[in-house]
């Protein structure tokens, strides 16, 4: 396994005796979480037609921290995204994001938003798609171009600036929708599924970018998917959520420090491999010969 800086001089790192992850607790210095749910529950519908999507969600995100969220269909990870973007407010509990209510963390745009469909403005080039939310706040038309030209480098489709989406592959429609989420420097991205329609080769070189990136932006991420290796790939922390109620059940600590670099060595280092499964467990209970002790 590599890292960025400084290289790691062993090719295969114990996963357990690196720098641990953020943590789950607090930032450094005592910044405010990137993310704090205390109590959050969400019901949609009628009392008599009520489904509880959450009950007593208590998350914590650290600024800078990537957090993955995990769970079977219907458990409440959109639900659970889109009441910290505030496109959702909860029935009870707290939701806060560096330290404000969400409301006022959507009009700070402290958050960056990238979903499943990439949802380009298919008249739009890529630079122009990219400029999109700069040009919504206001910002100069100097400053949108040096800053639509940082971003398109960043996510690698400087030749394709003047392209228009329908020219593009999924992937690199995702990559613009990426870029045009960290326009304005968020401190977050909010990502459900975001790698969701891609191929697996695609979506492996996606993955690698997207550590990357987070990396060189030092934003703290929260992304929902379906993928356990994407999962433990990706994130310091994976989050384990259960269905009906959705309520987080277990969160492990991945142990992959931020500054390792996420390519094809650590796919197949076998530490990932007992993540991945530590992971599969808590998702669907615990082994069948231990479950099998119990008895
Ligand atoms: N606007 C809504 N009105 C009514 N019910 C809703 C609404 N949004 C979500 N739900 C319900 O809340 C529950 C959680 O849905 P949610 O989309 O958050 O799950 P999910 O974990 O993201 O699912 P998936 O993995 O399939 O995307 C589901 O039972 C869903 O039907």
């Amino acid at each position: 396994m590599s890292t960025a800086v400084p290289p790691d001089p062993e090719d295969t790192v114990d996963l357990d005796k690196r720098t641990p992850a953020t943590g789950s607790t607090s930032s450094a210095f005592g910044a405010p979480p990137a993310v704090e749910a205390v109590g959050v529950s969400k019901a949609f519908g009628s009392r008599k037609r009520q489904v509880v999507a959450l009950s007593e969600v208590d998350l914590r995100v650290a600024a800078g921290e990537f957090v993955a969220l995990i769970g079977p269909s219907g458990c409440g990870k959109s639900t659970l995204m889109r009441l910290v973007a505030d496109l959702e407010k909860p029935t009870s509990g707290t939701l806060e994001v560096f330290g404000k209510p969400a409301s006022q963390a959507r009009v700070d745009q402290d958050y960056g938003i990238a979903f499943q469909q990439a949802g380009l403005l298919p008249w739009r080039s890529v630079a122009g798609n990219i400029s999109l939310p700069l040009e919504l706040h206001g910002a100069s038309r100097n400053e949108r171009k040096q800053r639509v030209a940082e971003l398109i480098e960043l996510v690698g489709l400087t030749d394709f600036a003047k392209s228009r989406p329908d020219q593009l592959s999924g992937g690199m429609q995702q990559r613009v929708a990426i870029a045009r989420s960290l326009a304005e420097r968020p401190r977050l991205l909010l990502m459900d599924e975001p790698f969701g329609a891609l191929d697996e080769m695609t979506r492996e070189r996606m993955q690698a970018e997207l550590a990357r990136i987070s990396v060189e932006t030092g934003a703290a991420v929260v992304f929902v998917t379906h993928s356990i290796p994407e999962a433990v790939f990706l994130a310091d922390r994976v989050v384990v959520m259960t269905a009906r109620p959705g309520r987080i059940t277990e969160e492990i600590v991945t142990g992959i420090g931020r500054e390792v670099v996420r390519d094809q060595q650590l796919r197949e280092d076998p530490a990932f491999f007992t993540k991945v499964t530590e992971v599969r467990e808590a998702l669907h209970g615990a082994p069948v010969a231990s479950s099998a002790e119990e008895r």
